[in-house]
C-alpha cells in the first residue's frame, strides 16, 4: 500500500502535487470544496527554463502550447482616451499564457488516472498523532491519512486549521483587484489584450476573454485600506467597486453598469502569505496557501514549480516526511519569497499614486527599462531543479484509487 496522502484543493497546486505524487506510487485523494472543478480566472503565465522544464516534465507542456492565449500585450490611457504607456505581450504573458480555467482542466486530466477526487468536500478537522492525521470531512466522513497538504489557496482552511488564523499570515498590501466578465462591447479583438484607465489610485481596464470573442474581461484595482466585507456577498462586494470609482470618466460608468449584471465576479484584497512554517507534524503547505501573491507574485509558476519539488522530495525521503518537508522548504523559500516581490508591488504598479503614476509611464516608454524589468522578471523565476526522474513509479504499478488507468 503506497502512503495516504490528502490534498485540499484542486486549483493549481493541488493537481499539479497529485499528478506528481501518483507517479510516485503515493494514494493520493483531493478535496475541494466546490462542487466541481473552479475554471475562473484569467489568464496566468509562465516565465523562464525553470517553469517551461517542470511543465515538460509534467508532460503537460505540449497541451498548454496547444491552448496559449498568444498573450495579453496593455495600453494605458488617460481620461481623455490618449495612450500613456503601451506593454508588450512578454511583459505581462511571460514565455506561455494560459487561461487560469483550461490550465486547471489541463492538470486535473492529467492527475486524475491516479487520483480520488472529491468535490463539494472540505476538511472541518485535522488531528494528528504517530499513526497520522485523523481528517473528518464536511461530509462527516472521517478517515485517517498518512500525510494532508493544504494547497487551497492564499485564505488557506488546511493552514487555518493546523497553523492558527488567517490574520497571522497574511498582509494586505493596500489594494483591492476585482475581475469580471461582460459583453465585449467595445469589440476588443484577439490579439489586442487590455486596454486600462489609470487614475491616481486606480486602475479600471477591459480586455479580450480570449475565449469568446462576444465576451470582454474587466479588471479593476484600486488603493485602500483593508476592508471588512463578506467574503460570500458578492452584491455588497460590488458596492464597494462601484464605489471606489464613483465619479470616474471614459468607460467607467460602462463597465459598473456590466458589473450590476456580472454572476462571475472575483474580487479580493492584494495581498501576501508569509507562513513561518510550511509544515507542522504530518500536514504540509504547497502553493498561494505558503506563500502566495494575489497578483503579480508569479504564484501559478510558483506552485508548479513547489509542487514538483515538493512530491520529489516526499518520494526521495522513502517515508520520512520531516526529512522531505524540511529539504522542500529550505529548496522553496528563498525562492518563493523572490517571487512574491512583484506581487508586493503589483498594486503601486498597476493603479499607482499621481508621482508613481509619472514615474512608471515615463520610465516604462524607455524599451531599454522595459526590456530590463522584463529580464529580472524570469530572472527571478530560477531555480536548480533537483532531478527526481528515477522516483516514476512504472505506469503498470500506479495506485489508482478506486478508478482503472486511462
Ligand atoms: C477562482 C479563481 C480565480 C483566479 N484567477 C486568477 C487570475 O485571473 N490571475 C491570477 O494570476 N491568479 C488567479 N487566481 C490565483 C491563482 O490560481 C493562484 O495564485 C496560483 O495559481 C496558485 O494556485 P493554488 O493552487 O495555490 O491556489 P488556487 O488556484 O487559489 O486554488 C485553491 C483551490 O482550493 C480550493 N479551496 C479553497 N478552500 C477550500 C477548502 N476549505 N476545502 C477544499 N478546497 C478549498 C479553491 O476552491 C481552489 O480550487 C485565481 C484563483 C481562483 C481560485
Amino acid at each position: 500500500m503506497g502512503t495516504k496522502v490528502l490534498i485540499s484543493g484542486a486549483g493549481i497546486a493541488g493537481p499539479a502535487l497529485a499528478l506528481w505524487l501518483g507517479r510516485y506510487g503515493f494514494e493520493v485523494t483531493v478535496a475541494e470544496a466546490a462542487p466541481r472543478l473552479r475554471g475562473g480566472g484569467q489568464a496566468v503565465d509562465f516565465r523562464g527554463t525553470t517553469h517551461l522544464t517542470v511543465l515538460e516534465r509534467m508532460g503537460v507542456l505540449d497541451d498548454l502550447r496547444r491552448i496559449r492565449t498568444g498573450g495579453s500585450p496593455m495600453r494605458f490611457v488617460d481620461e481623455s482616451g490618449r495612450t500613456r504607456l503601451h506593454l508588450p505581450t512578454e511583459f505581462a504573458g511571460g514565455d506561455i499564457e494560459v487561461l487560469r480555467g483550461d490550465l486547471v482542466h489541463v492538470l486535473y486530466e492529467h492527475s486524475r488516472p491516479f487520483t480520488d477526487y472529491r468535490f463539494g468536500e472540505s476538511v472541518t478537522e485535522l488531528r494528528q498523532d504517530a499513526d497520522g492525521v485523523h481528517v473528518r470531512f464536511r461530509s462527516g466522513e472521517a478517515r485517517t491519512f498518512d500525510l494532508v497538504v493544504g494547497a487551497d489557496g492564499l485564505h488557506s482552511n488546511v493552514r487555518r486549521l493546523a497553523h492558527g488564523p488567517e490574520e497571522r499570515y497574511v498582509t494586505h498590501l493596500g489594494h483591492y483587484a476585482a475581475g469580471w466578465s461582460l459583453p465585449n462591447y467595445l469589440g476588443i479583438g484577439p490579439g489586442e489584450g487590455s486596454v486600462g484607465l489609470n487614475v491616481p489610485g486606480r486602475l479600471a481596464a477591459v480586455g479580450t476573454s480570449h475565449r469568446d470573442p462576444e465576451t470582454a474581461a474587466a479588471f479593476f484595482v484600486f488603493a485602500s485600506p483593508a476592508l471588512t466585507y463578506d467574503r460570500h456577498d458578492q452584491e455588497q462586494q460590488k458596492a464597494i467597486i462601484a464605489g471606489a470609482f464613483a465619479g470616474t470618466g471614459w468607460e467607467v460608468p460602462r463597465l459598473l453598469a456590466s458589473l450590476a449584471e456580472a454572476d462571475d465576479l472575483y474580487f479580493d484584497s492584494i495581498s501576501r502569505a508569509d507562513v513561518p512554517n510550511w509544515s507542522t507534524g504530518r500536514v504540509a503547505l504547497v502553493g498561494d496557501a505558503a506563500c502566495g501573491a494575489t497578483i503579480g507574485g508569479m504564484g501559478t509558476g510558483t506552485g508548479i514549480v513547489a509542487a514538483y519539488v515538493l512530491a520529489g522530495e516526499l518520494a526521495a525521503a522513502a517515508g520520512d516526511h520531516t526529512a522531505a518537508f524540511a529539504r522542500y522548504e529550505g529548496l522553496l523559500r528563498g525562492y518563493a519569497q523572490g517571487c512574491q516581490k512583484g506581487g508586493d508591488r503589483a498594486g503601486k504598479f498597476l493603479a499607482p499614486g499621481a508621482v508613481g503614476l509619472r514615474l512608471r509611464n515615463w520610465s516604462l516608454n524607455r524599451p531599454r527599462i522595459l526590456d530590463w524589468m522584463i529580464e529580472e522578471g524570469r530572472k527571478a523565476t530560477h531555480l536548480d531543479l533537483p532531478d527526481y526522474r528515477r522516483f516514476e513509479t512504472a505506469p503498470d504499478r500506479i495506485s489508482t484509487p478506486g478508478r482503472p488507468l486511462r
